[in-house]
């Protein structure tokens, strides 16, 4: 185990979360996701997401709903792909740090993850194993955490790489995707002509908590015409069950089964 990781936190399940969202309807301004209705860890997750008709202006994008959220989790403890012998020891190598950024933030640290080139190396080929046979085009990557695993899966996979950035970040001409988060709202931008409609996608990220960002990137990419296949991510976080909004603190998580991270 590496020592960075020798804390005696609970981390969230290390899955390596797949979800496949569906456009539904047109209503109002926003998208939302809701009701998924499928849903297990390495199989699609069906939901709806409702939109607003594509104007080539910024959309925004609002959080699941808690009942999405309870699917989403049930979904994922009956999932088989979890007993998955490599899923222990990337768990391990993920490293949970107490109140950051903020107090009572239990923050993920996949930098741990990366000192561990096993783990590392597990991670990437659990994506690849998956998404190699689903011609897939365009692996998405969301910043910043989505640009470390994403690559390696689109070189693996034989995709372009297209990363999905921060505002003001990217040069040439973009499409924007407003969206909510747990307080306030961010956005998210794309370079025009970077994707083809009819390309299929892949979109990857460290993390999933609330679920906006994702929807953000899936909003995005379908506004332009593209399928997006799945998203994949390393990490549930435990109180997307719980309705999000609040971060989990070790004892909390040991009750939902939260893995151990460390000796202490
Ligand atoms: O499911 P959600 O509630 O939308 O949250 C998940 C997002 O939050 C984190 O990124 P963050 O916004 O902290 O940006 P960073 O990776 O640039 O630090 C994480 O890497 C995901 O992108
Ligand atoms: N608890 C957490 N750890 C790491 N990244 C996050 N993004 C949102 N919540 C997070």
């Amino acid at each position: 185990m590496n020592a960075l990781t020798g804390n005696s936190l609970k981390i969230s399940r290390v899955n390596i979360v797949s979800k496949k969202f569906q456009r539904h309807s047109h209503s109002g301004n926003s998208v939302t996701l809701k009701s998924p209705n499928t849903s297990v860890n390495f199989q699609p997750i069906r939901a709806a997401i409702t939109g607003a008709a594509d104007s080539g202006e910024t959309h925004s994008t609002v959080l699941p709903t808690e009942s999405a959220r309870d699917q989403l989790r049930s979904d994922m403890a009956a999932s088989p792909d979890v007993k998955d012998g490599r899923i222990a020891g990337i768990s391990a190598a993920i490293r949970v740090i107490p109140d950051f950024p903020k107090p009572g933030i239990l923050f993920q640290d996949i930098t741990t993850l990366l000192l561990d080139p096993k783990a590392f190396k597990d991670t990437i080929d659990l994506f690849v194993e998956r998404y190699k046979d689903k011609n897939i085009s365009v692996v998405a990557g969301i910043e910043a955490r989505g640009f470390i695993f994403g690559p390696p899966i689109a070189l693996a996979i034989g995709a372009k790489f297209v990363p999905m950035r921060k505002p003001n970040k990217l040069p040439g001409e973009v499409i924007s995707e407003e969206y909510s988060l747990e307080y306030g709202t961010d956005k998210m931008e794309m370079h025009v002509g970077a994707v083809q409609a009819g390309e299929r996608a892949l979109v990857i990220d460290d993390l999933i908590a609330t679920g906006g960002t994702l929807c953000a990137a899936i909003s995005l990419l379908e506004r332009v015409g593209v399928h997006v296949v799945e998203c994949a991510c390393v990490i549930e976080l435990e109180y997307l069950k719980d309705g999000g909004g609040a971060a989990i603190r070790g004892e909390e998580s040991a009750a939902e089964g939260g893995r151990r991270v460390g000796t202490g």
